[in-house]
């Protein structure tokens, strides 16, 4: 791992890196067959450049950017770390002196994280002078909307975005990663830099993270480090106020008067807990909410021996999703299937998605690999799902997308970078409703990260080499050896998990059901009663979660 502290030496090292070939493991199988997983994603997908993550940080590291470092390191090629302690962003009386700065501790976390790079300037190296407040800097700077800083912490940290915006800018000029990846936890800050991206055009995919917490339910931030222990168990209180709001939203309150009542009922106790503020606002706009149509972000921050915290919760009024990912081969699509049936969901048919838009393509005329004119195409498509039928633009493809034709291309389209992004747009759109079971690779961690009920469902590579043999055999195929079977599954698994588009993961809350022993219809059971019993629990009282890495084997059941 490097340790850079110049621009010059940043720049040099990423182009060296850039110019290093990908990993063997990350190239794909040596064959160019296109490979189509059932959610239509070939397994060969990969772009010919190394991808860069960056997590940029203020230092003094804990769980909270180790989980964001885990992420960047599973989805990227080359992982960058910034720490800078930014000075634009600190008000002239607020913490910047003070802030705790532990690069030696922070080295050898990354180190141990298998973090590529630390990027931590000194201030003057990127032109920033070195004492606080963005006001006195005669530099160029970066101004959110001020819909977007009025409220909430911007009311008490003039300027504050501003200075967020702009050093996150610089680090995107200097990086120019594909992904950068925020916590939830800043969820003001993650609004505005989703906003800066899109309305700067920024080419980076932002990837936000869920909110990593104490044992009490206290969330994880470097300034803990300046509460005592009963001013930390005090700091609890303000998830506890965020844990009643929501029971008060599950069971019923939409509106903000309502919901900052429950949060305030957890606070009357605890005079020493000098409340700045509690708000209910758009998630994604910041605009302020009274009634929760369908999402809202509760919002708070407060001081705890004068130490400043926030804390935040998305509450959202829609359906449950389901999202099962896991291996090829482990049934997903037919149990997806049938767990949408006897629910009343809809299924999110992807694979039926990329066939759709490939059907389009054979329509157009456009050259397979003409990616702009098909990235052109795919942006203005319209898909339609039905129980039964497949529409796009407004034509029902239902049968068409099923023929040869389509079938032997859908792998080649569906690698393409930008018909994925696209369909994942309309996929997400499709989960604004809620309601729906989807099945993937990576539909719990990057399509729905906040699906309801995450199913990561598998089986050995033995029982699943025995499935396909069985499969062969059913319909009338040459026989293909178990071993070469279970061969070509392991590598099939391990292609899936590396390559950059769709990467095979489980998600940390997903639960696992090994499906060694039982059959689709135990499966499906399985999957149903888990959603009951989640939908259940929520609409009784909102404390339900189902606990992390939970593995359901047949001896459980
Ligand atoms: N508990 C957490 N869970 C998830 N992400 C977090 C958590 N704490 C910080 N992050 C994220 O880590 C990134 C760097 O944040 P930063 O270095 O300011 O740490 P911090 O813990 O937020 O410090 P501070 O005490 O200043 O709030 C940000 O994207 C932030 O949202
Ligand atoms: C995003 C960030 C690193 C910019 O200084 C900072 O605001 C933070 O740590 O959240
Ligand atoms: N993540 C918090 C950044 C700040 O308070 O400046």
């Amino acid at each position: 791992m490097r340790l850079l502290t110049t621009v010059v030496a940043l720049r040099c090292y990423l182009e060296q890196q850039r110019l290093l070939e990908r990993k063997p493991e990350q190239q794909g199988r040596n064959d160019q067959f296109w490979d189509c997983g059932e959610d239509g994603v070939a397994s060969s997908s990969y772009p010919k450049h190394r991808e860069v993550g960056l997590v940029p940080t203020m230092g003094a590291l804990h769980a909270g950017h180790l989980s964001l470092i885990e992420q960047a390191r599973q989805e990227n090629d080359i992982l960058i770390v910034s720490i800078f302690v930014n000075p634009l962003q600190f008000g002239p009386t607020e913490d910047f002196q003070k802030y705790p700065r532990q690069l030696e501790r922070d080295w050898q976390l990354c180190e141990d994280a298998g973090v590529d790079a630390i990027f931590a300037p000194p201030p003057e190296e990127l032109g920033i002078p070195s004492r606080s407040s963005s006001e006195r800097s005669p530099m160029v700077q970066v101004i959110p909307p001020p819909e977007m800083t009025s409220g909430l912490c911007g009311r008490s940290r003039l300027g504050h975005f501003q200075g967020v915006a702009t050093i996150v800018t610089k680090l995107f000029n200097l990086i120019e990663p594909q992904r950068a990846y925020f916590g939830q936890k800043d969820a003001q800050q993650l609004a505005i830099i989703r906003r800066l991206v899109a309305d700067l055009n920024f080419p980076i995919e932002i990837v936000a993270c869920p909110i990593i917490r104490e044992a009490s339910g206290l969330a994880l931030s470097s300034r803990n480090q300046y509460l005592s222990l009963p001013g930390k168990q005090t700091a609890a209180v303000l998830y506890q106020g965020l844990r009643q709001a929501e029971q008060a939203f599950f069971g019923g309150e939409r509106s903000r008067l309502g919901l900052v009542e429950a949060f305030q009922s957890q606070l009357t106790e605890y005079p020493e807990v000098q409340l700045e503020y509690i708000d209910l606002v758009h998630p994604h706009t910041l605009m302020p909410l009274e009634q929760i149509e369908e999402i809202g972000l509760l919002a708070t921050a407060a001081r705890i021996e004068s130490t400043r915290l926030i804390d935040n919760l998305v509450l959202r009024d829609r359906a449950p999703i389901v999202a099962i990912d896991g291996p090829a081969g482990a049934g997903k699509s037919t149990v997806a299937r049938q767990v949408a049936r006897a629910l009343g969901l809809l299924y999110l048919d992807t694979g039926a998605m990329y066939r759709a838009v490939t059907w389009l393509v054979l329509q157009s005329g456009l050259a397979l690999d003409d990616e702009v004119g098909i990235a052109e195409l795919v942006s203005r498509a319209s898909i339609d799902l039905t129980p039964t039928e497949v529409w796009i633009n407004e034509q029902n493809v239902t049968q068409a997308i099923r023929s040869i034709e389509v079938t032997s291309r859908v792998s080649a389209i569906s690698a393409q970078r930008a018909v994925r992004r696209e369909l994942v747009k309309q996929q997400q759109q499709w989960g604004n409703k809620g309601g729906i079971v989807a099945e993937g690779r990576d539909i719990g961690t990057h399509v729905f990260p906040n699906a309801e009920l995450k199913i990561f469902l598998t089986a050995s590579v033995q029982e699943r080499a025995r499935r396909r043999q069985q499969d062969f055999s059913v319909q009338g195929e040459q026989s293909v050896s178990l071993q070469q079977l279970e061969r070509d599954i392991s590598e099939r698994d391990r292609a899936d998990s590396n390559r950059s588009i769709s990467p095979l993961r489980k998600a940390p809350d997903a639960i696992e059901i090994q499906s060694d022993r039982l059959s689709i219809a135990e499966v499906t059971e399985r999957i149903v009663n888990l959603y009951q019993q989640k939908v259940m629990t929520s609409a009784l009282n909102g404390n339900n979660y189902i606990q992390k890495g939970q593995t359901i084997a047949r001896s459980d059941l």
